[in-house]
């Protein structure tokens, strides 16, 4: 019914623009085809379906001969639908930059921000584009998605969109080539620039994904972490903002050299240094969406690679805590007891909870597939692809996960330094230079402090805090701080000293005992000899 419907719209529309002989022409031929598939829809009920099938087949084969008219759909989905398909949404944004107006029915969505709507086409609405002197018409459509039938579905079927490009055979050539790919490239210019940026996670609720049509669920990525309000060495961030830009342009190079467009980050220090932070300074810095795998909830490898298939080109998949994800370093126990050895009792706390979750959750992904994941982006088509590993333990990690090519720039990040903690004052006190800066330097270089716990304390306590008390607070847990590490020092000195003490006093023991038996020994042998003498005959 489609073509019909669709050249009773491209009528309707002619006949609003005036033109009168060919219009009159269309209009006949639009209710001839239309009044047709009417009856043929009718016949086709009573008919059996070989019957219908070998008819329909002549039927298109003769049509073609007196509609002169092309075709060509956008699906939402490609292939088995597990992936979006960025033509589709390079249409969809070229449309509704260019051709909404024309429409009757719009759909309105929030665009970059809540203010501003983004309005496109709504389901069954027609618009009519112009290019070089030819007309095209464009249709949107929806189609639902049969699931397949040992499956029993208490959700609604999926819907799958398509938008439809009709125009005259005589444009074939100037639609296919220069038009279809003027609209792609200026739909993609368009998303990049109204673009709202995502923050994906992927969820453990199997009986809903399967029903859904991808595996991940996202909200809108507002994170407003930037390099520059990062406390850490300017020198090491620099070198970072470069290597990212440098990847962010290279499409060429990586095409030129036969590499997929991605780069591997490991990201690697103790919790509160700024991991997470950096990610979405990252994202930030390039625009790009990020893609949070929580690998527990992974149910296995094939569901691994289902969501590496469904994620778009322009994004960061990271994977935090990647030694405490899954037991993909085999040593996770060492870690659990050596922090447990009442060094760090929350971090312990911390590994033992997601130890539990991921025993909890079953998941069955394994090293090599996860090890597959990372090469299988370069397979992944469109590229310019970051994975971000991060880690308090990198030690723990098996090599083979981190080797450059996988992992290609390794990224410590580590306590605050004294430029830091001028970045995180100029952030959080708007100051530059103070004459407590001084006492502040002295101690930040005498103790270890993270910049999360420097940042805590130069957050205002009440509103009457002013920069002097907060200041002061900052200095107060520097000193606590040092104070705690010498503490330590000694205890652990005196450990030290004990168990020096007591190896001593147990190898002097030892060494008594050694001599008492050896000397009793002596003794025995002595007596032996004696009594061996005595004995003998005279
Ligand atoms: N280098 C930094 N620069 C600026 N702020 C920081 C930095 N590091 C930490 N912070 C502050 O501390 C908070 C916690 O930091 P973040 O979550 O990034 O640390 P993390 O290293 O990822 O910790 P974890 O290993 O526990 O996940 C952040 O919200 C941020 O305010």
């Amino acid at each position: 019914m489609l073509p019909a419907a669709m050249l009773g719209g491209i009528v309707a529309k002619k006949q609003r623009q005036g033109s009168s002989a060919l219009t009159g022409m269309l209009a006949n031929m639009g209710s001839t085809i239309a009044t047709f598939m009417f009856v043929w829809a009718i016949i086709r009920q009573y008919c059996p379906p070989v019957l219908s099938r070998s008819f329909e087949k002549y039927t298109r084969r003769l049509m073609g001969y007196f509609y002169p008219y092309i075709r060509i759909s956008f699906h939402e989905f490609r292939g088995d639908r597990l992936r979006h398909s960025e033509a589709y949404a390079a249409v969809e944004a070229y449309l509704s930059a260019n051709c909404s107006k024309d429409a009757k029915r719009l759909k309105a969505e929030t665009g970059k921000d809540i203010s501003s709507l983004t309005l496109s086409m709504d389901e069954y609405e027609r618009v009519t584009d112009e290019f070089k002197g030819a007309t095209v018409w464009w249709v949107s459509t929806s189609k639902i998605v049969s699931q397949s039938r040992s499956s029993i579905s208490y959700y609604p079927e999926p819907e799958k969109r398509i938008y439809t490009i009709t125009f005259h055979k005589k444009h074939r050539e100037l639609i296919t080539k220069s038009y279809l790919e003027h609209v792609l490239s200026k739909g993609k210019e368009i998303r990049v620039r109204n673009r709202q940026r995502k923050l994906y996670t992927n969820t453990s609720d199997h009986k809903l994904s399967g029903h859904r049509q991808t595996g991940w669920s996202h909200i809108v990525f507002e994170h407003p972490a930037t390099f520059e309000s990062m406390a850490m060495e300017p020198e090491k961030k620099r070198e970072i903002v470069e290597d990212l830009l440098t990847f962010s342009k290279s499409k060429d190079f990586y095409a030129k050299i036969g590499k997929a467009w991605k780069r591997g980050y490991l990201l690697y220090g103790p919790p509160g240094t700024g991991k997470s932070t950096m990610i979405a300074a990252m994202a930030n810095l390039l625009n790009y969406d990020v893609y949070d795998l929580e690998l527990t909830a992974v149910k296995d490898n094939t569901e691994l690679r289902k969501l590496l298939i469904d994620t778009t080109s322009k994004s960061i998949i990271i994977i935090e805590d990647i030694d405490c994800s899954l037991d993909l370093t085999g040593q996770r126990k060492d870690k659990t007891e050596k922090s447990s050895d009442g060094e760090n009792e929350k971090l312990s706390k911390e590994i033992a909870k997601k130890e539990a979750k991921e025993e909890g959750s079953g998941s069955k992904v394994t090293l090599s597939g996860l090890l597959n994941f990372i090469d299988g982006l370069w397979s992944a088509s469109g590229g310019e692809r970051l994975i971000v590993f991060t880690t308090n333990y990198v030690e723990k990690l098996d090599p083979a996960l981190i080797r450059r090519g996988r992992m290609d720039m390794h990224i410590e990040l580590s306590y605050c330094s004294f430029e830091g903690f001028k970045v995180l004052a100029k952030n959080y006190l708007d100051l530059e230079m103070h004459t407590m800066f001084d006492v502040v330097q002295r101690l930040i270089g005498e103790t270890k402090i993270t910049p999360a716990d420097v940042a805590e304390n130069l957050m205002p306590k009440s509103l009457l805090d002013d920069a002097e008390t907060r200041l002061s607070n900052l200095i107060g847990a520097l000193e606590e701080a040092k104070e705690k590490a010498a503490k330590k020092e000694k205890e652990a000195k005196k450990k030290d000293e004990d168990v020096k003490e007591n190896d001593t006093t147990e190898a002097t023991k030892k060494k008594d005992e050694d001599v008492k038996e050896k000397g009793t020994t002596m003794e025995d042998a002595v007596q032996t000899k004696v009594d061996e003498e005595t004995e003998k005959p005279l």
